[in-house]
C-alpha cells in the first residue's frame, strides 16, 4: 500500500531543507536571548524554527483570490446575506512577529453568484498566514471578496488577541482588538449593516 506520509508525526514541512544562513540567524537570536545554541536541546531548534516560520507564512506562496475562482450561478434567485462566522485563525504581527489569534466573521450579499463557503475561510487564512497588522488583514480579505465575486456588499469583522500585548510590552492579557471593513450595501445602507452586525453577534 502506498502512502504519502510516513506514519509518524512529521508535518508537511518535515523534509524542507533549511539553508545554513537561516539557521545561523536563529542561532544568533538564541545566543542573544541568553541561551547556548550548542546545548543538546537546542541543536535542532534553528531548523525547527525556520520550518515553523515557513508554515506560519504559507500565505506568501499563494494568491488567495484563486480560492474564489469557482463560482456557482444556480442560486435560485437567492440574494440575501451569506455569513460565515467564528472562523478561528492565527497570524503574526509585523511589528514583533508575535502571534495574533482570533476569529473572523465574513459576510457578503451575493449578486447572481456564490462561492463554496469554505473558500471564505481559505481567503482569510491566505492573508493571515503572513506578517500582518489586523487592520490590513481585515481590509485585504474584504477587498479580495469584493473584487473577485462582485457581490452587492462585503462585511468583515475580526476580533483578535495580540501576543505582543499579552506576553510582553504592556502585558495586558484578555484584551481583544476588533476591526471591521464594510463595502457596498453594508457601507451605504444602515439597515443592511445593522442586520449583518447583529447576525455576527455584535
Ligand atoms: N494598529 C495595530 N497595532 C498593532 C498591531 N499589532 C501590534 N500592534 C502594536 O504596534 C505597536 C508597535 O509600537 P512600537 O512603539 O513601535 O513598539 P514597542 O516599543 O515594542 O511598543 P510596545 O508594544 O508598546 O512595547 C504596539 O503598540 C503594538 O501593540 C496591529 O495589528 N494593529
Ligand atoms: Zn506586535
Amino acid at each position: 500500500m502506498s502512502c504519502d506520509h510516513d506514519g509518524g508525526d512529521a508535518g508537511p514541512m518535515a523534509k524542507l531543507p533549511v539553508p545554513d544562513d537561516v539557521q545561523d540567524a536563529i542561532r544568533t537570536l538564541i545566543r542573544w536571548s541568553g541561551d547556548d545554541p550548542q546545548r543538546e536541546g537546542l541543536l535542532d531548534t534553528p531548523a525547527r524554527v525556520a520550518r515553523a516560520w515557513k508554515e506560519y507564512c504559507l500565505g506568501y506562496g499563494e494568491d488567495p483570490a484563486h480560492h474564489l475562482a469557482r463560482q456557482f450561478e444556480e442560486v435560485g434567485g437567492y440574494d440575501e446575506l451569506v455569513l460565515l462566522k467564528d472562523i478561528p485563525f492565527q497570524s503574526h504581527c509585523e511589528h514583533h512577529m508575535a502571534p495574533i489569534t482570533g476569529k473572523a466573521a465574513i459576510a457578503y450579499m451575493p449578486h447572481q453568484k456564490v462561492v463554496g463557503i469554505s473558500k471564505l475561510a481559505r481567503v482569510l487564512h491566505g492573508f493571515a498566514q503572513r506578517l500582518q497588522i489586523q487592520e490590513r488583514l481585515t481590509a485585504e480579505v474584504a477587498k479580495c471578496i469584493w473584487d473577485n465575486l462582485q457581490p452587492q456588499g462585503v462585511a468583515v469583522v475580526i476580533e483578535a488577541q495580540h501576543g505582543c500585548m499579552t506576553g510582553r510590552g504592556v502585558k495586558t492579557p484578555g484584551v481583544s482588538m476588533v476591526t471591521s471593513r464594510m463595502m457596498g450595501c453594508f457601507l451605504d445602507d444602515n439597515r443592511s449593516r445593522k442586520e449583518v452586525l447583529s447576525l455576527m453577534g455584535y
